[in-house]
């Protein structure tokens, strides 16, 4: 006897009360006193927990959720659909423990369809980006498009690095009455992203000292997870004392035996691709039979690049074709980071009372995706996305973020030489300049301005400040990058992680012209020569993605990298093997400022006036002298 169909609550956003009623009738479904939505029979599907295949099961779903799982032919109850795919594997949905969606460069509703059709069914976002420009609409934002039924699920996890360090501001700024209102506000919220200013954790001294641990303690209050991120950090004291700080993962591992330490010392491993290969074989090497505490993640990847190489998927199969069993792989992208992030109710795994989010496989060694199934329903089919894309109008607190209100000039560039000597010593950077000390050089002086010197490889770098609407300036001298070519100016309005403009450029005529031109189109990308704009991406969302298709983007992108192509760059290799000769587009991570960096380049503040500061001593020090 199967009482009739309630009418449940909505749980695109989980919340307790809701939940209960959920699975109340999750319960009488699968004793089939309920009827159920859908049945789907596959030819096998791999059971996540005990890593094993089970043949010819069938899947009954209610609602968003799987009600049953068991072999064809045993669920009681009654089901209004069934599909049956003998020929298809069953796998979980893959899920992301750290990502940063703003790196897509796309909207929420616009990263579901282009990573949907790779697996993808849940992320957790590591939300620095976006809340360093609107920090208090940070849940409202991430969640906008699960509420308006995208089929991806997000789990925000608010950013530890806002602002990154205690030399920035501006956009947000998180402490413990923040962390702690968006664990009350909302189930969705997992925890703390990334803490990654090693200096402000582990010294008391630290500007930033109470912010983090703040942070830290109100995630804690409410068994939140704090995730890590510790670039560089590699001697056993740091280790133990990154672990010991509570902080519970690491995706900025580069080599084994780092990543082997870390891992003995009680940290989650989250692998990104660029250290995947080696890594997996050297775990594979020593023996390494528990990978539960291991995770494969994106961290950041463009909309460009996931067209080219795919999404979690790109992960997985990397880590197949180092040698990984293919079982193994994919637990490393659904219970593994499920698990980690206490989120296995709902995420990771094929079984009762989760989210009914299922790859189906037509080869399981290849990772050969045919459909995925997403709250219950196909949500895509091969390579295109079938899933509800909702069309959000994007208010202009998300939209009006570039906040400059006075024209850049190129005199805001212009660097005044200290005395009438022909030259003057000059303190320059480079990109990702990971050395405790700056470079010098002495500079020419011309009409009472210490100038650029292009047969130097040496240029003119600045931050303009978006968010107070004044456009402070910090200027300097960079080496071996920005464009020789004359009246060229590259900028954008995605410099990690405080997301103020960066320009660099061979003119200040030409810097100002960028500067204007990303106001004028409210952030994205800007390439200026010979006096005018000649490429534009427009990320007219935060300054940091677009509202937009990623081959609609993509498209845009491929025109600027184009006209990039004609610009003669300068380029010097530096400590970062992700640092290469040609259009430097890696410069939107150059303007990093936590570890394992010191000197840097931020906009000017009262604790560095002219923006050049060592972010770990909080000394500063003059651009000329
Ligand atoms: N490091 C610091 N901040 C970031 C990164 C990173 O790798 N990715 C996105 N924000
Ligand atoms: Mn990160």
């Amino acid at each position: 006897m199967t009482s009739p169909n309630t009418n449940l609550p909505d749980d695109l956003l989980i919340n307790a009360a809701d939940e209960v009623l959920i699975r109340q009738d999750l319960t009488l479904t699968a004793l089939g006193r309920r009827p159920a939505d859908r049945l789907l029979r596959v030819g096998r599907l791999l059971d996540v927990h005990s890593r094993s295949w089970l043949e010819d099961q069938e899947v009954v779903i209610k609602g968003r959720r799987i009600g049953y799982v068991g072999p064809a032919g045993s669920y009681q109850g009654e089901v209004s659909e069934r599909v049956h795919e003998p020929h298809l594997a069953a796998v979980p949905g893959f899920g992301e423990a750290h990502k940063h969606i703003e790196s897509s460069h796309l909207t929420p509703e616009w990263e579901a369809a282009l990573v949907m059709p790779h697996g993808v069914t849940w992320t957790c976002e590591a939300s620095h980006e976006f809340s360093n420009v609107n920090g208090t609409r940070n849940l409202e934002f991430w969640l906008e498009a699960r509420r308006r039924g995208s089929p991806m699920k997000i789990f925000p996890l608010p950013g530890s690095a806002v602002p990154p360090t205690a030399y920035e501001w501006g956009g947000g700024h998180f402490g413990y009455d923040e962390q702690k209102s968006f664990l009350n506000e909302s189930l969705m919220v997992a925890g703390l992203d990334e803490v990654m200013d090693w200096p402000s954790v582990s010294n008391p001294e630290n500007p930033a000292y109470d912010r983090l641990w703040g942070m830290i303690r109100a995630t804690f209050e409410q068994r939140g997870v704090v995730e890590g991120h510790g670039a560089g950090l590699r001697d056993l004291p740091s280790i133990n004392a990154f672990a010991g700080a509570g902080l519970a993962s690491d995706h900025e591992g580069w080599f084994l035996e780092e990543i082997w330490e870390k891992l003995t010392h009680g940290l989650f491993i989250e692998l990104r691709p660029h250290s995947l290969p080696e890594v997996i074989k050297g775990l594979i090497e020593k023996g390494l039979s528990d990978w539960s505490q291991i995770a494969f993640v994106t961290d950041d990847r463009s909309a460009s690049d996931t067209l080219k190489i795919g999404a979690t998927d790109y992960n997985v199969r990397l880590a197949i074709e180092n040698g990984l069993a293919p079982e193994i792989a994919i637990q490393c992208v659904t219970i593994n980071p499920a698990r980690h992030m206490r989120l296995t109710p709902w995420v990771g795994s094929i079984a009762p009372g989760r989210f009914a989010d299922i790859v189906l496989l037509d080869d399981v060694k290849t990772l050969s995706i045919a459909k995925v199934w997403a709250d219950g329903k196909p949500a895509s089919e091969g390579k295109t996305f079938v899933g509800v894309r909702p069309e959000v109008d994007w208010p202009a607190w998300a939209t009006q973020t570039v906040r400059i209100d006075r024209s850049v000039t190129a005199e805001d560039f212009r660097i005044a030489a200290p005395s009438d000597e022909a030259t003057a010593k000059a303190a320059l950077l480079r990109p990702f300049h990971w050395a405790d000390d700056f470079i010098t050089m002495d500079l020419p002086v011309r009409d009472g301005a210490v100038e650029r010197d292009h047969d130097r490889n040496v240029t003119k770098f600045a931050i303009v400040d978006r968010f107070s609407g004044e456009a402070k300036v910090a200027r300097m001298f960079w080496l071996g990058t920005g464009p020789r070519t004359p009246d060229t100016a590259l900028g954008a309005t995605l410099g990690h992680d405080k997301h103020n403009i960066w320009v660099v450029g061979s003119s200040d005529e030409a810097m100002a012209m960028v500067a204007n031109a990303l106001k004028e189109q409210q952030g994205g990308w800007v390439l200026v020569s010979g006096g005018k704009v000649v490429a534009r991406v427009r990320y007219e969302v935060g300054g940091l993605m677009t509202a937009r298709s990623a081959e609609e983007l993509d498209a845009e992108m491929q025109a600027l990298y184009k006209a990039g192509a004609e610009i003669d760059w300068m380029y010097e290799p530096t400590f970062s093997p992700r640092w290469w000769p040609g259009f430097p587009e890696r410069l939107s991570f150059a303007t990093l400022t936590c570890a394992p960096w010191r000197w840097v380049l931020v906009a000017p503040s009262g604790r560095a006036p002219e923006g050049f500061v060592n972010v770990a001593t909080g000394e500063t020090h003059p651009i000329v002298w």
